[in-house]
């Protein structure tokens, strides 16, 4: 009897707080008219704040009104005119395509006159949105309708920013596009606003329900009520797991809806996403929180099934008998026994990084045709190289695998070249750059330009400016001006100095990069820019497959949608650009939230984003050892993109050197390699007069010095290497291999005329992407950072701890 008197008061205090809810609700959506279009009508159209979860006053989905954002103690990031798209795109001609765009979406979600409160589009999938009913696949015919729907739902998404089922669909557009790394960032998004919706001391409790409670007033009434129903007579189990009621101040519908639907559906996306990215550790985890709230999902269990199968099959452990065909253990439990004896079963030691797609986003606006826009690049090498010129060349098409139609073997990119003759050991190019990183928090560098700051002892210390407001340090006024003008301000005291430094030597490369990332966001924070219009990262080619979309393109199939084995998710294009979850995910928005930048709000930060970042700083950054003299030996340290220098493409017989200290230098080279044909030691190499003078038989040196016109080639591995070997290290730079016209005449393929004519006869050799390269010269080592990375782990463990100690001495931060 007593429990028959307290579910009443259940089911009555339950009615009550429905009956507010409902009644707070307005359901009649705005005309078009109430529209913000524009960034003053948008601020003139803020809802009153909520008040108390459940009580707050509702817009109208069409009115646009998703509450004033809290101020970050910066006031840079207020939900107003500051904010995206106003804020990144200011006076570029984006903005009008943008408005256009949001208003588009805004009239696709809904319906005008009587037919206005029609769902319609994307908001109509977030408003259908089910844990019933998941499907990741599209047939080739929805392929260009699946990719006009990311930026609308983006759009959208810019009048509900913290709604959780927009992250939901979006995430599962991106699955069904084949980019599940994307996939794993919205997902992770959702799961963030899942906990702030559960959690009311988060910052984001309020409106995380706001946005929910958008999407739930829209539900039929009758599932609405079937639903609180079913939560009022659930014992606890059926709540799955649920270990304690949601606080009072929690509206009991969100909360009901979030666990029975949206958190659900999060967990799937997420594990699935994570597991076709190879990341399984990061899958695994994310699969035992889902377990411990819905231990019962099938869905859920299949994934962990897989997670298992991927892990032993990546680990090597499954196939015993070499030659035949393994069949993986039928039962879940027989892959516990394959880890178990393999002595894997701890998750801690299962990869967690894989590869992705590396293109430009069909909805990317910002690459723009480099080769239009040659002037203002031509500008820009003026200032750095007066003598040099950027020019469109054509190189060899590599796609890693993967066939080019007939017809495009080959790709026209830029090149750098001489404008006059040079002579040898003439400086052709000096270029700083801000756009630099090291990953030692203790060591004596101008956090600026990443140089050696100068001896604290010696004369030059007075030079040593430190930033007044935090412990930054620089090698000179100039380079503190520089950094504030640029990027400092952002970044200033907000206790980020730690992120990505001192990491194991094994993660050196990968924390460069993220650093490389880090003073990007900064650059674009504080020059009110997206990051992708920064000049310095604008012009840079991310080594991205130039396969047509449409073409290449093909559907999962419904097992392999369903079950995870869906390699073929990412549906038949080339992946060589590497992701973690750790790096590419949570690790950059780590680092914005540092920053105050409201990552629900500035989309200029979504994932797709960061990857075409990190996609242009894999191909372009060079790294080097920190310490005066580069005598340290502790992985690679500090690492810098030089938009210009970059520019230059790769021969094994290249015509200039490079170094990098405070800026970076193209030198003529004074003396050729020599080619050693070493395959016919009677082959004639006098075809060229002017090359063979005083070089002995089977070899050939080109003069020195760059003519008039002539291509600038630089070099991207050790040229002292065997061709063999320095095609090996200039596949991961170059996608293919390498066929300088030294290359083509060392591996048999005769001399090519021309230092160019080998680049350009493209011999279709395509290879699977491979590791980088590294040069030794003038007694520091100056190297592309993933080599650096791997180089220096095999020194670091090999090294005796009293060296070790030794070379750290005298290298702390001033
Ligand atoms: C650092 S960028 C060089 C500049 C680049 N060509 C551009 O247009 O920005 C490196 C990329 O240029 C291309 N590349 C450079 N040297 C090459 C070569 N010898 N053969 C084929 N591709 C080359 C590859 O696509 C490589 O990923």
């Amino acid at each position: 009897m007593e429990q028959y008197a307290k579910s009443l008061q259940d089911v009555d205090a339950a009615l009550n707080r429905l009956n507010a809810t409902l009644a707070s609700y307005k359901t009649v959506p705005a005309t078009n008219d109430d529209t913000a279009t524009s960034p003053s009508a948008q601020t003139q159209t803020q809802t009153p704040r909520a008040t108390a979860a459940g009580a707050a006053p509702m817009a109208s989905p069409v009115g646009i009104q998703t509450g004033e954002r809290r101020s970050p103690p910066d006031n840079r990031n207020v939900k107003d005119s500051s904010r995206w798209p106003m804020r990144i795109l200011g006076q570029s001609a984006l903005w009008a395509a943008w408005m256009a765009l949001r208003e588009a979406a805004r009239r696709q979600a809904w319906g005008r006159g009587a037919e206005r409160e029609e769902a319609r589009g994307s908001w109509k999938e977030a408003l259908e949105l089910r844990a019933t009913q998941t499907s990741l696949q599209i047939s080739k015919e929805q392929l260009v309708e699946t990719c006009n729907c990311v930026p609308e739902i983006v759009a959208l998404r810019d009048y509900y920013p913290l709604c959780m089922p927009l992250y939901i669909v979006l995430a599962q557009k991106y699955m069904q596009l084949g980019y599940p790394d994307l996939a794993s960032a919205e997902a992770y998004k959702a799961l963030l606003l899942s906990d702030a919706i559960q959690d009311t001391s988060d910052e984001n409790h309020l409106e995380a329900c706001e946005g929910i409670r958008t999407v739930i007033q829209h539900q039929p009434l009758v599932e609405r009520i079937s639903l609180l129903k079913t939560e009022l007579h659930a014992d606890v189990d059926a709540k799955h797991g649920r270990p304690t009621e949601p606080d009072e101040e929690t509206d009991v519908e969100v909360d009901v809806w979030l666990r029975e639907h949206y958190l659900l559906i999060t967990y799937r996306l997420l594990s699935r996403s994570l597991v076709l990215c190879g990341c399984y550790r990061s899958a695994w985890e994310c699969i035992s929180r889902a377990h411990k709230l819905y231990s019962t999902d099938k869905e859920l269990g299949d994934i962990a099934y897989w997670i298992r199968a991927y892990v032993a099959t990546s680990l090597n452990l499954a196939v015993d008998k070499p030659g035949q065909p393994w069949v993986p253990p039928r039962t879940e439990h027989g892959w516990d026994r394959v880890l178990h004896e393999a002595g894997h079963r701890d998750p801690s030691t299962w990869p967690d990084a894989g590869m992705v797609r590396r293109e430009v986003y069909p909805w990317n606006p910002y690459e723009s045709d480099r080769i239009k826009e040659l002037d203002a690049l031509n500008a820009m090498m003026a200032a750095v190289a007066p003598k040099l010129e950027v020019r469109a060349v054509e190189l060899p098409a590599f796609a890693r695998g993967f066939p080019y139609p007939p017809g495009q073997a080959v790709v026209t990119q830029l090149g750098v070249f001489a404008k006059q003759d040079l002579a040898p050991g003439e400086v052709i190019l000096d270029e700083t750059s801000i756009l630099t990183a090291n990953n030692k928090l203790q060591d004596a560098l101008c956090d600026a330009c990443s140089a050696d700051l100068p001896d604290i002892n010696g004369p030059l210390a007075s030079s040593i400016v430190g930033c007044p407001d935090c412990d930054v340090v620089f090698c000179s006024h100039a380079c503190y001006e520089l950094a504030i003008a640029c990027y400092h301000p952002a970044i200033c005291g907000d206790d980020i100095e730690a992120i990505a430094k001192d990491v194991e030597p094994s993660q050196a490369a990968d924390s460069l990069y993220a650093l490389l990332l880090l003073r990007t966001l900064a650059m674009a924070k504080h020059r009110d820019c997206h990051p992708l219009e920064l000049s310095e990262v604008k012009y840079i080619w991310g080594d991205f497959h130039a396969l047509p979309f449409e073409q290449h393109w093909h559907a999962g199939t419904a097992a392999n949608a369903m079950t995870g084995v869906a390699r073929a998710l990412h549906h038949g294009f080339p992946r060589t650009l590497p992701f973690s979850f750790e790096h590419s995910v949570r690790l950059p928005l780590h680092m914005l939230e540092k920053m105050n930048v409201d990552i629900f709000c500035n989309p200029q930060y979504d994932g797709w984003v960061l990857n075409t970042l990190y996609a242009k700083f894999r191909g372009t950054a060079s790294a080097r050892l920190s310490g005066r003299g580069g005598q340290a030996v502790r992985g690679p340290e500090v690492s810098a993109v030089h938009a210009m220098w970059c520019l230059a493409n790769h021969s094994c017989d290249p015509n200039v050197s490079w170094d990098w200290g405070g800026s970076v230098r193209f030198t003529v080279k004074e003396k050729r390699v020599g080619w050693v044909d070493t395959a016919a030691e009677t082959r004639d190499t006098d075809t060229d007069t002017e090359t063979k003078r005083g070089v002995a038989k089977g070899q050939v040196r080109s003069a020195a010095g760059i003519k008039k016109d002539e291509e600038v080639l630089n070099h991207y591995c050790d040229i002292e290497l065997p061709v063999q070997q320095r095609r090996e290290w200039a596949r991961g730079s170059l996608g293919g291999d390498c066929m300088c016209a030294r290359c083509v005449f060392e591996s048999g393929g005769g001399v090519v005329g021309g230092q160019q004519a080998g680049v350009q006869q493209q011999a279709g050799v395509q290879q699977q992407a491979g590791v980088q390269v590294q040069e030794q010269e003038e007694g520091c080592e100056r190297v592309q950072v993933a080599e650096l990375a791997a180089k220096q782990a095999d020194v670091v463990a090999a090294r005796p701890k009293k060296e070790a100690r030794s070379a750290r001495r005298g290298k702390t931060r001033v």
